[in-house]
């Protein structure tokens, strides 16, 4: 039985449940439940603190995690990441009042409050700055308004938190982040399990970002119109009733179909059409 921690809280847990579900797998009913069995699946869910899951995952105990990049480097875990999720995407940065602080060599001799302690020391190691680092759970943008920190290092997603806190970023961005799933370093790579379990997840984010494109075209267009459709393996082209015409199927980026419906259009196909894809194996 593959056992796989899941994030019970915070960000990460609605969007990780949400596409566990899209990929087949049972989930938890109610939000109290830590651990549930999936028998059709042969899969065990062990829901767990987001910033435990590297531990936990490293430990041997547990084969899989769905955990935030971030958190896995702060952990300093010995776990690694195999597949990028793109939910839960931010960027990990400095950020002050404005006016005090412009730039990393600013820093020397300040108080950096953090929830990422791991992340930050080592930034600013790698980066030859003294400065002290204070640990705060979390709400991390009030700390310099109270005086605990002049800087802080935090998640910043829209900027929202920073700018109802009077802040503003300093420097480039630490590191950007988005839920991955993790093993332990080193692990069995060929496990059939852990393999047919990623190949599910990669499914549902193509599904997600793909739609199928159907449309008919004259056969003078057609190397025209695969170019612009063409497909991830290659069309597929069938022939129509109507002589001299093909009907042709590929998936499509769901970003760029509404610019490949007019571009199709233009060069003269019709009867264009775009569904949604439920789920796939490539
Ligand atoms: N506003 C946000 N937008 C996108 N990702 C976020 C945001 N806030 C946190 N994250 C991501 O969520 C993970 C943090 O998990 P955590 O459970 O601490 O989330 P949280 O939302 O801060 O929860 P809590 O506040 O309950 O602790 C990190 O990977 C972080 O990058
Ligand atoms: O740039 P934004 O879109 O505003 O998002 C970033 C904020 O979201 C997270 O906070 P959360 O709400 O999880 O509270 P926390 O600080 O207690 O973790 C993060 O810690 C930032 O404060
Ligand atoms: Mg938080």
């Amino acid at each position: 039985m593959l056992r796989i921690a899941v994030p019970n809280k915070g960000s990460l847990s609605g969007p990780a449940a949400e596409m566990l579900h899209e990929a087949g797998y049972q989930q938890r009913r109610e939000s109290k439940e830590l651990r549930i069995v999936d028998p059709t699946n042969e899969v065990e869910f062990f829901y767990l603190r987001p910033r435990d899951i590297a531990i936990y995952v490293a430990s041997g105990q547990l084969d899989i995690g769905l955990t935030g990049r971030d958190l896995l480097i702060d952990s300093g875990a010995e776990a690694e990441e195999i597949l990028a999720l793109g939910f839960a995407r931010s960027t990990f940065r400095y950020a002050g009042k404005p006016g005090t602080i412009s730039g990393l060599a600013d820093l020397a001799g300040k108080t950096v409050a953090t929830s990422y302690e791991g992340i930050v020391a080592a930034h600013l190691a790698d980066n030859g700055i003294d400065a002290s680092v204070v640990h705060l759970d979390g709400a991390v943008e009030t700390a310099i308004q109270l005086g605990v920190a002049q800087v802080i290092a935090d998640v910043v997603e829209t900027g929202t938190s920073l700018r109802n806190a009077g802040l503003e970023v300093v420097g480039e961005p630490i590191m950007q982040s988005e839920a991955v799933v993790i093993r332990r370093t080193g692990a069995d790579g060929d496990d059939p399990k852990v393999q047919q379990f990623l190949r599910r997840l990669q499914g549902v984010l193509v599904a997600r970002t793909y739609v199928m494109m159907d449309y008919d075209c004259r056969v003078e267009q057609l190397e025209k119109a695969v170019a612009l459709t063409p497909g991830l393996e290659s069309p597929t082209v069938s022939p129509l009733h109507n002589e001299g015409w093909v009907a042709v199927r590929a998936m499509v980026p769901a970003k760029e179909a509404q610019r490949i419906m007019d571009d199709l259009y233009d060069i003269g196909a019709r009867a264009i059409l775009t569904t949604a894809i439920h789920a796939c194996r490539l």
